[in-house]
């Protein structure tokens, strides 16, 4: 990576506790604009609670995230006020969960679940909205007729790739995915995959990429960690962890994939 280059997204010495339960214990990332970072680790390590706090939905018990406001300022997430944080989060950054259903508007067409994130950007022109809400669906492999329907005609895998096209869609500068292709059959994943990758390299995004699957992370991501018990105990480059990596538990997580 360029040293000069700053990053889009810093998290220093980050701690954070459900009450009495620690979760994540010193984390420090960087992300870089064009570059997708993979977070990887065992179920319950805290790597959707990571996503959470670099979107400034939970704050850190200990530490500090600073994310590009969109306009080249960095800006401390706790000290935000909270509509700016809510503005940024509609606009600039985006968050695609685990849960589509506790992001989706369930009661609102697909259409209109696509384009909310245009109308907060300012886009007004209903004609428009609707064309790219259409070429949206077809991106990710939905029948663009189904615009008017609710997500709640949707399969689960549909709900899925209907949240992608909903953040996609205002090219984020800061987007942050929680396992966005589980679940989908392989054929729809490679085409997801391959859309995520083209506007990786077209854009400046930067994009934090949470998978249990080091295939998925291998194919998009440049850069690795790997967290156990909440603790980054790996980070380096995809290749160089993969080829040898260094920790024991990440040393069983590669083994484990390549003997499958
Ligand atoms: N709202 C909550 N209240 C209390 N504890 C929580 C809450 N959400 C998560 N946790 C706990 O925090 C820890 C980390 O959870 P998190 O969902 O971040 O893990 P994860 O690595 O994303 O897991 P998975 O791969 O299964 O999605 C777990 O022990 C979990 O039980």
């Amino acid at each position: 990576m360029t040293p000069q280059i700053e990053p889009s997204l810093r998290a220093q010495d980050l701690d954070f506790a459900f009450g009495q339960r620690k979760v994540l214990h010193d984390v420090h990332l960087e992300l870089y604009p064009g570059e997708v970072l993979a977070i990887v680790g065992e179920s319950g390590s805290g790597k959707s609670t990571l996503l959470r706090l670099l979107h400034g939905d939970l704050r850190p018990s200990r530490g500090v995230v600073e994310a590009d406001d969109g306009h080249g300022r960095r800006c401390d997430l706790a000290e935000l006020r909270q509509q700016e944080l809510r503005q940024l989060q509609r606009s600039r950054w985006a968050l695609m969960t685990q849960n589509s259903r506790d992001s989706l508007r369930m009661q609102h067409s697909a259409g209109a679940n696509i384009i909310e994130r245009r109308l907060a950007q300012g886009e007004r022109s209903y004609a428009r909205l609707r064309a790219e809400a259409k070429d949206w669906l077809a991106r990710v492999e939905i029948d663009p007729d189904r615009i008017d329907d609710t997500p709640q005609q949707f399969s689960g895998g549909m709900l899925q790739r209907l949240q992608l096209a909903r953040v996609l869609i205002s090219r984020p500068s800061i987007l942050l995915l929680d396992e966005p292709t589980s679940g989908l059959d392989l054929s729809v994943q490679a085409a997801v995959l391959d859309l995520i990758r083209k506007l990786v390299q077209s854009s400046a995004m930067a994009v934090a990429l949470v998978t249990h699957d080091l295939g998925v992370a291998r194919l998009l991501a440049q850069r690795l960690i790997i967290l156990q018990g909440g603790r980054v105990v790996e980070a380096g480059l995809v290749d160089q962890v993969l080829e040898d990596p260094q920790h024991p538990y990440s040393q069983l997580l590669v083994a484990s994939v390549l003997t499958l």
